[in-house]
């Protein structure tokens, strides 16, 4: 039987994710189809009678009113709400701000997939001259500049947010407190890659729909007992492909 359940939301549709550009940690705001999703997901989560104590989330706006509306419909405004930076979007270097299909065009599909998905290669870094720096913004200003990335690879992005996994989730769990955790697309694989050990080279056929809530139940020692999302299963697969298609030249 289940010791510890914990659902985790990816965002609903950014304004960047409708445009197909790549956000990273450029703070985009949820799109109308995004901010639906969200409460959407407040819904099915009520639905099936979840209900939280404590909420984590990223310094990023699209997850904090993702959470903010799935907190809506379950009327837990009042749980206690914690954002961190380790639980932002990778990290996506120069390429933040750039089109997705037109990457693709420019450089072809294998690379912009290399790019989004592998493990290890990162995306071309950031210079800090760059007006897109992240350190020059006033929410990463307590942040030693040293751990604020010019740009990062999916290994990156565990190395970081597991950290926070163990010092923060974890501990909320052991003490009994029921967790919800909204991120992102790319901090939710490094934590999915972690929990279910998955490997390096299959990480890269792994995408996570925005706005569907993933519940993971897990055994005393946190180890991952199943998992679902919390709609049809092809729902989920359209949505999975969805995400997949996106670095993929327009026809
Ligand atoms: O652009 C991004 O930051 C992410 C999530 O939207 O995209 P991708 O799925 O390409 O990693």
């Amino acid at each position: 039987m289940a010791k510890y359940t914990i659902v985790f939301v990816r965002h609903g549709e950014s304004e960047w994710n409708q445009k197909n550009l790549f956000c990273g940690w450029h703070d985009a705001d949820l799109s109308e189809t995004g901010l639906a999703e969200a409460k959407n997901a407040g819904t099915m989560l009520k639905e099936k009678g979840y209900t939280f104590d404590i909420a984590f989330t990223s310094l990023l706006k699209r997850a904090i009113k993702t959470l903010y509306f799935v907190q809506d419909e379950l009327d837990l405004h009042w749980i206690p709400v914690v954002r961190h930076w380790r639980l932002n979007e990778r990290h996506y270097g120069a390429l933040q701000g750039l089109n997705k299909s037109e990457t693709a065009e420019k450089y072809g599909e294998a690379q912009v997939k290399i790019w989004r998905r592998s493990y290890d290669t990162p995306p071309p870094a950031l210079e800090k001259s760059d007006e897109r720096w992240s350190a020059n913004e006033v929410k990463y200003g307590n942040l030693d500049e040293s751990v604020v990335p010019p740009c990062e690879c999916l290994k990156d992005t565990v190395i970081r947010a597991l950290p926070f996994w163990h010092d923060a989730i974890v501990p909320a769990m052991k003490a009994g407190k029921r967790v919800i955790v909204s991120a992102h697309g790319n901090s939710l694989r490094a934590i999915v890659k972690y929990l279910d050990n998955i490997p390096d080279s299959e990480i890269p056929e792994l995408n996570i729909p925005t706005g569907i809530p993933l519940v993971y139940e897990l055994d005393e020692n946190l180890r991952p007992l199943k998992h679902y999302y919390l709609a049809d299963e092809a729902q989920v697969k359209a949505a999975m492909e969805k995400v997949a298609n996106q670095g993929k030249v327009k026809k």
